[in-house]
């Protein structure tokens, strides 16, 4: 990988200042449940913390980014926001063209209906048309390899059987951006690197990737850019390598 260079291409997702609290659920004790009644319920019993706190960033047009950090540091949040399947509590995003998410194994499907109808209400929720989809299937199908199953319905799919028609459908979506979550791990190994192989080539194709992942060695041979997310907040953000070492300081 040649060395960082900040990219001066257009921006396609500015992300300001953006902060989503989430409520922290902790069971209380009697006591304290009656103390809160003694006190006419004033005040809040459930505490609220910042899983994204005053996150600012800039991405650019055909850049891959990894977003790193430890368990529970923001990245899946950050890219659950970044998607539109959830919303921040202050701050903003604005992201420039057609997204395709890959965050949760199975979400956007059906589990009572087969492989096949769940293709097309996959590919209408990202955007397809009829048409698009019936031109596409047998491409999807194709990747997908689970040919055997495509009448099938997706709740006696495995994970890696979700994983594999999700990806399929997502990759041919045409994307301009195109997010993956830690997801590839339930793929089996030929998979993942047939995944890759597709990202890379999407990827030359000016695509922007934004990947979520803990494979630090799959991340610095995919990403050019490394964003370190610390308690929410970007606590890094250059050269893949200097994220890796600012997560594996010992090598
Ligand atoms: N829907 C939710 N309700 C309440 N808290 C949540 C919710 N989603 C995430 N959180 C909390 O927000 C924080 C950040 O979670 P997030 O999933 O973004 O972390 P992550 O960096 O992706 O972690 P991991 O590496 O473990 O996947 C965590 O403390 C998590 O418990």
């Amino acid at each position: 990988m040649p060395p960082y260079v900040p990219s001066t291409e257009p921006v396609v997702i500015k992300i300001d200042n953006l902060v989503k609290r989430f409520v922290l659920r902790h069971t209380r004790s009697m006591k304290e449940a009656f103390v809160w009644l003694l006190k006419g319920r004033k005040g809040d019993l459930s505490e609220k913390f910042n899983a994204l706190d005053g996150v600012s960033l800039d991405i650019h047009e055909g850049e891959r980014v990894a977003l790193l950090g430890l368990n529970g540091s923001g990245k899946s949040t950050l890219l659950k926001l970044i998607s539109g399947v959830m919303h921040g509590d202050q701050g903003e995003i604005l992201a420039r063209g057609r997204i395709a998410g890959l965050i949760e194994v199975g979400a956007g499907f059906h589990p009572d209906l087969t492989g096949r109808d769940n293709v097309y209400l996959n590919g209408a929720i990202l955007g397809m048309t009829k048409s698009e989809i019936d031109e596409n299937f047998d491409s999807i199908v194709e990747f997908s390899e689970i040919e055997q199953f495509i009448d099938t319905e997706v709740k006696f799919y495995s994970s890696g059987m979700y994983l594999r028609l999700a990806f399929a459908v997502a990759v041919h979506t045409d994307p301009e951006i195109f997010l993956v979550d830690e997801i590839l791990a339930v793929g089996d190994e030929p998979f993942q690197k047939k995944c890759i192989k597709k990202i890379k080539e999407l990827s030359q194709r000016g695509k922007t990737l934004i990947v979520v992942s803990h494979d630090l060695d799959m991340v610095k041979r995919l990403c050019e850019r490394g964003v370190v997310l610390e308690n929410g907040k970007i606590v890094e953000d250059g050269d893949i390598r200097d994220a890796v070492s600012h997560l594996r300081p010992d090598g």
